[in-house]
């Protein structure tokens, strides 16, 4: 199995707190990583290392390395916003452009240089298709994004990203927001897109993690403390604070 991302001795301090602690991990390709961990553990915080997301914050420090594909993205010549086409982001709340469902998904399209109508058509289907939305929108592609239900509207914003034609998709809690049927949807939808792309998602939800991801870390206050196969992560924890966790003693 090829690995997407190589982590490497990755330290990250917002000014003088250090919130992620010498990580080292391995993410393999066209699967899903689930990070867990009780809250302020870092798990957001490490996501955005993966498309350099933490570099909108003032004071933050990043050492160590992350290679996507071999190549390291901080290195001084990596292009960002070619990485976070490469790499994009789902965040916890829907948050579609207060624009059409056609206008959301055409946008990144268009800042990409792609003019011609019927490739846009075809891009806007292809992308609402492979986010399982087109049947629900197909006839109100006009209509505005903010009036869909969240988890259209989560499905759109993923959607959004694929019409970039990404390699990884990051996930922060992506159906926190949402009723369990919207939920369910969006599980179903990350088990088909693993088939075309590397997943890493952030959820509390640990039954979550087990029904949708195939690698599982665990953080605790900054430190990776045990990463491995779902399977193994959830029936047999090497290290004790991970039982404790998923088995709810802590977190
Ligand atoms: N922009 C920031 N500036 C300063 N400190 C931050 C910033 N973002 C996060 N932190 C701190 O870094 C630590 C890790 O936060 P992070 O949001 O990554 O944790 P988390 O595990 O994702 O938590 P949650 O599950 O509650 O979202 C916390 O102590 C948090 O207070």
């Amino acid at each position: 199995m090829e690995n997407k991302i190589s982590v490497h001795n990755l330290n990250l301090f917002y000014k003088d707190f250090q919130a992620l602690r010498n990580i080292n991990l391995e993410v393999a390709g066209n699967l899903v990583t689930a990070l867990i961990g009780p809250s302020g553990c870092g798990k957001s915080t490490f996501l955005r290392t993966l498309n350099r997301m933490n570099d909108l914050y003032d004071g933050v420090r990043v050492e160590g390395k992350v290679l996507l594909d071999g190549i390291d993205i901080y290195n001084d010549r990596c292009d960002v916003v070619t990485l976070r086409k490469r790499v994009g982001m789902v965040f916890q709340k829907p948050n579609p452009f207060p624009m059409s469902v056609y206008d959301n998904v055409a946008f990144g399209p268009r800042i990409h240089g792609i003019k011609n109508r019927r490739q846009l058509d075809e891009i806007v289907e292809m992308s609402l298709r492979a986010s399982a939305l087109w049947d629900e929108v197909s006839d109100r592609l006009r209509q505005p994004a903010l009036g869909l239900s969240g988890g259209q509207q989560q499905r759109l914003c993923i959607a959004r990203l694929l019409a970039v034609e990404p390699d990884v998709l990051l996930m922060d809690e992506p159906t926190s927001a949402l009723d369990p049927i919207s939920t369910l949807k969006v599980e179903e939808l990350i088990q088909v897109l693993k088939q075309d792309y590397t997943i890493v998602i952030v959820t509390h939800n640990m039954q979550q993690a087990a029904r949708v991801s195939d690698y599982t870390a665990f953080f605790l206050t900054g430190d990776l403390v045990e990463y491995g196969a779902t399977g193994d992560i959830f029936t047999a924890p090497k290290d004790q604070r991970t039982e404790d966790y998923i088995t709810g003693r802590f977190g």
